[in-house]
């Protein structure tokens, strides 16, 4: 079956690439270490090393299957890891929960769109911003000052964060009516709203045009210089990678088989094999 992927060989790095200066040697926001996972017999992940600096913006890349996916489920500890150590900002995440590691700093979208569909646009931003200030119940339910108070800030916050792509006028629009690449927009702004050092973005640039691309891959950096983060993704689109990502790391078959910038990735001979392997040519 065809591979939704480009084998990176064929995918010049942009001429506009912005690739600012990395910042891996300062003390860095996510340091894995001989991470690993077993499902049964099968070695999904194993001796994942990954070092990513504060505000670099990396890329984690592979065929189908590599295990790409299953890092991100470590990291926000869907699954807690069989081997190995994952520290964020310097802090051991051994043991915390998903909702524990948000709160730590590690905010996701998911390869498939995870909105309230039903709710506003404002109150999908919102459910992420309560995460960090919430109110008491009482207060909620009385309503009283503090209740007000906070609701006045989330929304204000809320049409901020949109405001980043561009969407604070459609705040009163149901998530699940707007189309598909602003649902994938807004899932940016959700989980943003969590106040994030490290954003993980699995497949963000899945299932958009290329104008819808390249205006994502402008957001992605805005974000970035703006909140001063680090960002991680998964993506197929290697226009997308090679063009903003200032670190690469590349899996196949749960191994890291190549580490660097985009030329040197594009240029690695295991690289090329891993995606050969799997890529037929018509
Ligand atoms: N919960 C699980 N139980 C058993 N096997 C799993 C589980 N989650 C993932 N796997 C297996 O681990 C391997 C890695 O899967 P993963 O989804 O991480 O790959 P991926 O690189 O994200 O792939 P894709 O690009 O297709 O999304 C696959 O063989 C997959 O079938």
């Amino acid at each position: 079956m065809a591979k939704k992927f480009d084998k990176p060989k064929m995918v010049p790095v942009p001429s506009h690439s912005i690739i600012p200066e990395r910042d891996i040697d300062k003390s860095p926001i996510l340091e894995c270490s001989h991470l690993g996972i077993d499902f049964g017999g099968l070695r999904a992940v194993d001796d994942f090393n990954l070092t990513i600096g504060r505000t670099e913006i990396a890329g984690l890349i592979g065929p189908n299957g590599a295990g790409k996916t299953t890092v991100f489920n470590l990291l926000t500890k869907v699954y807690q890891p069989t081997r190995g150590t994952i520290l964020l900002d310097g802090m051991d995440t051994s043991g915390k929960t998903t909702v524990q590691i948000n709160r730590m700093g590690i905010a996701r979208t998911f390869q498939n769109i995870r909105l309230f569909s039903n709710l506003s646009v404002e109150d999908n931003v919102k459910i992420g911003l309560h995460n960090q200030e919430p109110y008491s119940m009482l207060s909620g339910i009385l309503r009283l000052p503090n209740y007000w108070r906070q609701e006045k800030a989330a929304h204000q916050r809320a049409l901020e964060l949109l405001s980043i792509f561009d969407m604070q006028d459609l705040a009163g629009v149901k998530a699940g009516a707007l189309p598909y690449g602003a649902q994938r927009r807004l899932e940016i702004v959700r989980a943003l709203g969590t106040n994030p050092s490290l954003l993980l973005l699995d497949e963000p640039a899945a299932g958009m045009n290329p104008s819808e691309t390249a205006e994502l891959m402008e957001n992605i950096v805005k974000i970035r210089d703006t909140f001063q983060i680090a960002i991680l993704l998964i993506e197929h689109d290697m226009s997308l990678v090679m063009g903003i990502c200032e670190g690469i790391c590349v899996l196949n078959f749960g191994q890291v088989i190549a580490k660097g910038t985009a030329e040197e990735i594009q240029n690695n001979p295991e690289v090329i094999k891993a995606y050969l392997g799997t890529h037929k040519e018509a």
